[in-house]
């Protein structure tokens, strides 16, 4: 089994360089199956197990992919197959965003249904509601949603329940080939929303107002492959914030876009955390002494659900009550049972998390939960009193590259090694083996 073995008191100082976005590389790969004639050309591209996986359910799909250098090339222009199959979707949920696309190119898709996660439940209703209102016949059975209309979707107006993230990529990329304007209303503002539609228009699309509340996309016949570089990963540049701040160090976060972390830089001054922008990034300086402050997570501007754990861990070494209320996913709270096996002083009332800080914070064997989780757990045990072993390494693998490597570099005693299955069951197994 893999760990992260790491031994706490070490300031941190130096420079880190932040990688492409995971979240905006994934639907931007999604989005290659729209153009039918020539290569899309992505760089800037982490190698991440996610990528991996959007490449292979690409590579299902009849297209050429290669990856290579941080740059993935996409060549989507033979006839596509519409079928995403469990095992990838399973893997990763945005497996989901090729649907939009393949509905767009073949009038049909058909992608198994992503099921409940760590996180919460995560339906897709909101996806399913806007290309229904562009015409599809959408059915739901044998663990498959498929999508199908007869000839093109045609434009329509849409809103939002709620401004999802995965439904206003799927949405805004089926909209771009279909007959007619679509209005999208109650979207997504995410940066990473905006990346997307800046690698469609650069595709031949019609999108307008990314980054506001109302998209306005007029269809096209046909679009074409594009070259395009995919924006630093705000959360990545957050975690590493963090990492700064809670060791009570000196970072400089390269790559890191001020704009893209107004909600998160606000949270980290209000507790006394020095933030300023250089040329190339954020240098942040933790204080001797962390305050409290509490953070209610919220769609973009507001402070990102994907920073909530890391934020947790840091909150966690803060002086007096905190409170943290997550209001965009149902149950996004299973890394507080870690922190507490941690000696964390911490309490789940409903929705929010209370903490009574600073705690005395112990090394301790935790398993990661989820991605986000698992950098937190790791950022704890940089302050925790003796020898942290976080488990569970495929949830960072999804999201992070060389975590353990890049705090290392920055003067963390952190190290990644194999370790030997000594639980009973594995034993018994194994002295069977050798009977
Ligand atoms: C690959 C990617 O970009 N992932 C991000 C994306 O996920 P994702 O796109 O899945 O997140 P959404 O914004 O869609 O989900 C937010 C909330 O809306 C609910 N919902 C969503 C769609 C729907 O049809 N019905 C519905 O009820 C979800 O269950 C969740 O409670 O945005 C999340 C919210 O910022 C981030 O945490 C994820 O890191
Ligand atoms: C929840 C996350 O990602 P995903 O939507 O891919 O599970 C995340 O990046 O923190």
């Amino acid at each position: 089994m893999e760990k992260i073995i790491v031994r706490g008191g070490r300031r941190l100082s130096g420079t880190v360089k932040v990688e492409g976005a995971k979240n905006a590389v994934l639907p931007v790969i999604a989005a290659t199956l729209l153009a039918s004639d020539g290569k899309s050309i992505i760089h800037d591209v982490p190698t991440l197990s996610d990528v991996y996986t959007i490449n292979e359910v690409l590579r299902n799909l009849n297209t050429e992919v290669a990856f290579h250098d941080n740059t993935v090339t996409v060549d989507a222009s033979k006839e596509l197959l519409d079928e995403a199959p469990f095992e990838y979707v399973r893997k990763m949920r945005a497996s989901v965003l090729v649907m939009g696309s393949l509905l767009a190119r073949n009038g049909r898709a058909r992608v198994a249904l992503p099921g409940g996660c760590a996180i919460g439940s995560r339906p897709i209703d909101q996806h399913l509601k806007g290309f229904e209102a562009m015409g599809a016949k959408v059915k739901v059975g044998n663990g498959f949603i498929e999508a199908q209309v007869d000839g093109r979707l045609k434009g329509a107006r849409v809103y939002l329940d709620f401004p999802s993230v995965g439904a206003t990529e799927n949405i805004m990329m089926a909209a771009t080939l279909a007959e007619g304007t679509t209005i999208l209303e109650n979207v997504a503002k995410e940066p990473e929303i905006v990346d997307l539609a800046n690698f469609l228009n650069k595709m031949g699309a019609k999108v307008k107002g990314a980054g506001t509340g109302t998209l306005k996309i007029e269809g096209v016949k046909k679009l074409y492959g594009a070259e395009h570089a995919i924006i630093p990963d705000r959360i990545e540049a957050g975690t590493f914030m963090t990492a700064a701040a809670i060791t009570g160090g000196n970072v400089l976060v390269r790559g890191a876009v001020p704009e893209h972390l107004t909600s998160l830089i606000a949270k980290m001054e209000e507790m006394g955390i020095s933030i300023k922008e250089e040329e190339d990034g954020l240098r942040v300086i933790g204080p001797e002494r962390l305050k409290a402050v509490d953070i209610k997570t919220m769609p973009h501007p507001g402070f990102p659900t994907d920073m909530q754990s890391q934020m947790m861990a840091l909150l966690l070494r803060a002086q007096g009550t905190s409170m943290i209320t997550e209001t965009v996913f149902e149950n996004r709270f299973m890394h507080v049972e870690e922190f507490r096996r941690m000696n964390a002083n911490i309490k789940i009332e409903g929705r929010s998390v209370i903490m009574n800080g600073p705690s005395d914070l112990q090394g301790a064997e935790v398993a990661a939960t989820d991605l986000r989780a698992a950098a937190a757990l790791v950022l704890t045990g940089l302050v925790a009193d003796g020898i942290t072993r976080v488990t569970e390494l495929k949830h960072l693998d999804r999201g992070y590259v060389n975590f353990h490597g890049k705090l290392a570099a920055l003067g963390a005693d952190v190290e990644r090694v194999k370790e030997e299955d000594h639980t009973e069951e594995n034993e018994t197994i194994v002295a069977d083996l050798n009977a």
